[in-house]
C-alpha cells in the first residue's frame, strides 16, 4: 500500500492529524494494547527457543550455540519488549503528572510503532544482522495472533507518524530532547549542572583534544574530582557521595555528551571502587577507597590480553607468589589510561592449575603514574601506546609484565581464586554506567545532526524540512529515549539492590546500538561535510564505534541476556 503523502504543516489536514494523533489516553491504551501483544509474542519464542537449546528440558551450551541466531535474536527480542515496557511506564507518570506532553506522546508513538513493526518484521541486532520470527522458530499462529493486534496498526498510521517525526526533530532543532522525568528534584539538579559544566567546559575542547589525541588535561581531571565525578557511588564513610545509579548515569550521560573520553574517566574508578568496596578487605576499603573518590588515584582497569578478550576465563596472565609479594609475568592489551594512573585492577592467573575461571584473581597493584616520554616507569613493566580511531582521552596501551611485584596484601579480599567471581560482580554497575556513556553519544550525535538540518540550506530550503532528513532526527529522539529508559530501569534495579544482570545487559545492548544509529544518521544529515575530521560529528562516529566491543561485546551482551533469560547451562 502507498502511504498517504504527509499534509503541509498548519494545513487544517494536519491540525487534524495533530489532533488525531489520538489523544493522550488513547495513545497510552493502544499502546498498553501493544505491549501486552509483545509480551504474548516474546512467551511464545521463549518456549520456542528453548525448545531448539534445551531439548531435555536444561539449556545445552553446544546446542545454543549451533542456534546462537535464534538464541541472540531471543535477547534482542527481549530487550525491546523490556525497552516498550519502560518507555509505557515513564509515559505513564509522565501522565500522572500532567507532563505527558506532545513531544512525549510523539516520542511513545514512534517508538512503538517501529519496534513493534520490527519484532515482526526483523529486529536489525547489528547494521547487517536482521534477526526474524522464523529464525526463531516462533510457531505462525503465534505470530499471526500478534499481527492481528489492532492497536498495532492503530499505531502505525503513516501521516499519525510523519506528524511524530517531524515534531520531535522540530523539538531536537531547538535543543529539546523530550522530557527525560526524573521525579527528583536533586537528580534534576545534579543533571542540569553536569549538562551546564559538560556545555562550558568540555564541548568547546572536544575536537581539538580528539585531533590532538592528547591526554585529558589534569585541570580538568581535578574539576571534575571537585565535583564529586569519582566517588559519586562510594559510600560517604569512604569520602565518597554515597549516590547511587541513577545518579551516575545522569552525569555520564552529560560528560559523554560533550566528550566520550571525559564520561569515560569515571569509569575505571567505578569498576575499581565497586570491586574493592565488594570484595575487598577493610583494610584495603580504608587504603584505596577515599583516594578513588576524592581523584588521587586514578585506576585502570587491566584485565584483557592479545590472544583472550570476550573469553577471559582463558587468561594466561600469570602472578607467582615469592614470599610477600606476587610476581607478575605475561601480556596484556587495550589497557585505557595505562599509563597516566596510579592503580591497576589487575585480573591474573594464580593457580595455573586450576581450569578457567577458577584460578583467577584479582591484585590491586600499586604503579607509579607516566609520562607520554616515559609511560612506564616501574621495574618489570613495559609498554606501548595503540593509536585508536576515537575514544580519545585516556590513551590505550599494551602492556608486558616481567616480575613485576605486588605485595601479597594487594591480593583483592586477601582469598585466591576469587577473582572472576569479583569482576563478575562489578559487571552491572559497569555495563549501567556505558549504557549512560552511550546515551551521551547518542544525545550528542542527535544536537550536531538536528542544528547542521537546520543551518544547511539544500533545493530553497533548511534540509531539516526533508521528511528523510526530520525522519531520521524523529527516530533518533525516540529511540534514545527509549533506550535511556530502558538504561534507568536497570539503575533503579541495582539501586534497590536487585539482580540486574539480564537488564544492565539489555542498557548496554540497546544504547550502544542507539549511539552507533545516531552517529551514522547524523553523519549523513551532514553529506560531505561530516567526513571531514573538522566536524566534530565525525568524532563522535568514531566514538560511537567502540560502545558495542569493550564492556562486553554486543554478541557476548546477548549470550549473557539467553542464558539469563533460559536459565542456567549445564
Ligand atoms: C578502545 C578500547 C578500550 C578498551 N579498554 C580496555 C581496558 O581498559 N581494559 C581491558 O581490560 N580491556 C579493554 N578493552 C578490551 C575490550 O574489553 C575487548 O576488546 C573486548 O572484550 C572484546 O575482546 P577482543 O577484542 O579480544 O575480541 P574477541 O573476544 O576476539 O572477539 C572478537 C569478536 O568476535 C565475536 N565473538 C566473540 N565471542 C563470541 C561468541 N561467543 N559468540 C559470538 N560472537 C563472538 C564478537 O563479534 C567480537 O567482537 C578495550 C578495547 C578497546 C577497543
Amino acid at each position: 500500500m502507498t502511504p498517504a503523502p504527509s499534509p503541509a504543516p498548519g494545513s487544517p489536514e494536519m491540525d487534524q492529524i495533530v489532533a488525531n494523533l489520538a489523544t493522550a489516553q488513547d495513545l497510552l491504551r493502544r499502546a498498553t494494547a501493544g505491549l501486552a501483544a509483545a509480551e504474548r509474542l516474546h512467551e511464545a519464542t521463549r518456549h520456542a527457543v528453548a525448545g531448539l537449546v534445551a531439548p531435555g528440558g536444561r539449556v545445552q551450551a553446544q546446542a545454543l550455540e549451533a542456534q546462537q541466531l535464534a538464541g541472540h535474536g531471543l535477547a534482542w527480542q527481549a530487550t525491546y519488549v523490556a525497552a516498550l515496557r519502560e518507555t509505557l511506564a515513564w509515559a505513564g507518570r509522565l501522565e500522572e503528572a500532567g507532563r505527558f506532553g506532545a513531544p512525549e506522546q510523539a516520542i511513545l508513538r514512534l517508538g512503538f510503532a517501529e519496534y513493534l513493526a520490527q519484532l515482526s518484521g526483523g529486529i536489525p541486532m547489528s547494521q547487517a544482522e536482521m534477526v526474524r520470527p522464523a529464525d526463531m522458530a516462533v510457531p505462525e499462529a503465534a505470530l499471526a495472533r500478534f499481527l492481528a493486534e489492532p492497536a498495532l496498526t492503530a499505531l502505525a498510521e503513516p501521516p499519525a507518524l510523519d506528524a511524530a517525526r517531524r515534531l520531535l526533530a522540530e523539538e531536537a532543532v531547538e535543543g529539546r530532547h523530550g522530557a527525560d522525568f526524573l521525579q527528583d528534584e536533586m537528580m534534576e539538579a545534579t543533571q542540569a549542572e553536569f549538562l551546564r559544566f559538560a556545555a562550558a567546559e568540555i564541548a568547546p575542547h572536544a575536537q581539538d583534544w580528539h585531533r590532538r589525541d592528547v591526554l585529558i588535561p589534569l585541570p580538568t581531571v581535578q574539576k571534575l574530582a571537585e565535583m564529586g565525578v569519582f566517588g559519586l557511588t562510594v559510600p560517604e564513610e569512604h569520602g565518597g557521595l554515597g549516590l547511587g545509579k541513577v545518579a551516575m548515569c545522569l552525569v555520564s550521560e552529560a560528560l559523554s555528551g560533550a566528550y566520550l573520553g571525559v564520561g569515560s574517566l569515571g569509569t575505571r574508578s567505578e569498576i575499581a571502587a565497586e570491586l574493592i568496596r565488594l570484595g575487598g578487605t577493610a583494610e584495603q576499603q580504608q587504603k584505596f577507597l577515599p583516594g578513588i573518590a576524592s581523584g588521587a588515584i586514578l585506576p585502570t582497569a587491566v584485565f584483557t590480553e592479545p590472544d583472550t578478550g570476550s573469553d577471559l576465563g582463558s587468561l594466561r596472565t600469570r602472578a607467582v607468589r615469592e614470599g610477600e609479594v606476587f610476581k607478575v609475568y605475561g601480556a596484556k592489551t587495550w589497557i585505557t589510561h595505562g599509563a597516566r594512573s596510579d592503580l591497576m585492577t589487575l585480573l591474573v592467573r594464580t593457580d595455573p592449575d586450576a581450569p578457567g575461571y577458577q584460578g583467577l584473581s584479582m591484585l590491586l597493584a600499586e604503579k607509579p603514574r607516566g609520562t607520554d616520554e616515559n609511560p612506564f616507569p616501574a621495574a618489570g613493566m613495559t609498554g606501548t601506546e595503540i593509536p585508536v580511531l576515537g575514544y580519545r582521552g585516556m590513551k590505550e596501551y599494551e602492556i608486558t609484565f616481567d616480575g613485576f611485584e605486588v605485595p601479597v596484601a594487594n591480593l583483592l579480599g586477601g582469598v585466591e581464586g576469587r577473582g572472576f567471581k569479583q569482576l563478575m560482580e562489578t559487571f552491572e554497575s559497569a555495563r549501567i554506567q556505558t549504557a549512560a556513556r552511550a546515551l551521551g553519544v547518542a544525545r550528542n550525535a542527535i544536537e550536531l545532526g538536528a542544528t547542521y538540518a537546520r543551518d544547511r540550506r539544500q533545493f530553497g530550503k533548511a534540509i531539516q524540512h526533508f521528511p528523510r532528513v526530520y525522519g531520521k532526527l524523529g527516530w533518533m529522539v525516540a529511540e534514545t529515549m527509549m533506550a535511556r529508559q530502558l538504561t534507568y530501569f536497570a539503575a533503579r534495579q541495582k539501586d534497590a539492590d536487585r539482580r540486574c544482570d539480564i537488564e544492565a545487559g539489555m542498557a548496554k545492548l540497546l544504547a550502544a546500538r542507539v549511539a552507533w544509529g545516531n552517529a551514522d544518521c547524523a553523519l549523513q544529515i551532514h553529506g560531505g561535510n561530516g567526513y571531514a575530521i573538522e566536524y566534530p560529528i565525525s568524532r563522535v562516529l568514531c566514538d560511537a564505534r567502540i560502545l558495542s566491543i569493550f564492556e562486553g561485546a554486543a554478541e557476548i551482551q546477548a549470550q549473557v541476556i539467553v542464558r539469563g533469560l533460559l536459565g542456567r547451562i549445564n
